[in-house]
């Protein structure tokens, strides 16, 4: 077993030839909500990327579940990445998304119709994803993420078009994974997120 979830060590990240990380440090134990800050630019999603198994370290290590992060189907069955907006299967809806999600999933954290309640997206379940709002589009990712189980989260700006009432009802659905025992990674520029979380900065500890 492992007292870290996350263990990262002396990490450097080089890319195009300009360093982005520099001997980074970092330890997060199970059922933590570690929120990323700084910046633009001072490499949050590369950290994120690294924790992911999806950018290799320039030098030093990073170990999930005790581990060198492989992107393989082991570890994204414990891992939910939220990034970049995924690619929607075309002709299915918002709440076909997510039965796909509920189906794959044997123990899924809520049911499909939870879901669409707790994420706000009743009214528009029926809709394609490309048929959303900027903001209904990023809700229905973290529905998709948050109902499927997994042990670690990874979210980059989770409140990528979120309105100010939902970022905070986010907050609270974090909170409640970790009280579950999942834990919790996010880059965010986020004050209120942010708040509520350990922080860390690309560059170093910062104060919480
Ligand atoms: N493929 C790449 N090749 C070269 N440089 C890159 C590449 N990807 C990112 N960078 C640079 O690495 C640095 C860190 O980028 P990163 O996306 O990790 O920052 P960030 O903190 O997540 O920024 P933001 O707050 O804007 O999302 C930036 O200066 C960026 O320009």
């Amino acid at each position: 077993m492992y007292d870290s979830i996350i263990s990262v060590a002396g990490l450097t990240v080089e890319l195009g030839g300009n360093p982005v990380l520099q001997g980074m440090e970092l330890a997060v134990a199970p059922g933590e909500i570690v929120a990323v800050v700084g910046p633009n630019g001072s490499g949050k999603s590369t950290l994120l990327r690294c924790l992911a198994g999806l950018q290799p370290a320039t030098s030093g290590t990073v170990q999930v579940f005790g581990e060198t992060p492989a992107d393989d189907a082991a570890f994204w069955r414990r891992v939910a990445l939220l990034s970049d907006e995924p690619a929607w299967y075309p002709g299915l809806t918002a709440r076909e998304h997510l039965e796909l999600m509920g189906a794959v999933y044997a123990e899924a954290r809520m049911t499909v119709d939870t879901a669409l309640e707790t994420f706000d997206l009743v009214e528009r379940a029926d809709a394609p994803p490309l048929n959303l709002s900027t903001g209904q589009r990023q809700r229905l990712s973290l529905a998709s993420a948050l109902l499927r189980p997994s042990t670690l989260l990874l979210l980059d700006e989770p409140e990528r078009g979120l309105d100010t009432g939902f970022r905070a009802s986010l907050a609270d659905l974090l909170d409640e994974y970790a009280d579950e025992g999942g834990t919790v990674v996010m880059a965010t520029h986020d004050l209120g997120l942010a708040a509520r979380a350990r922080q860390v900065s690309p560059s170093g500890a910062v104060a919480a």
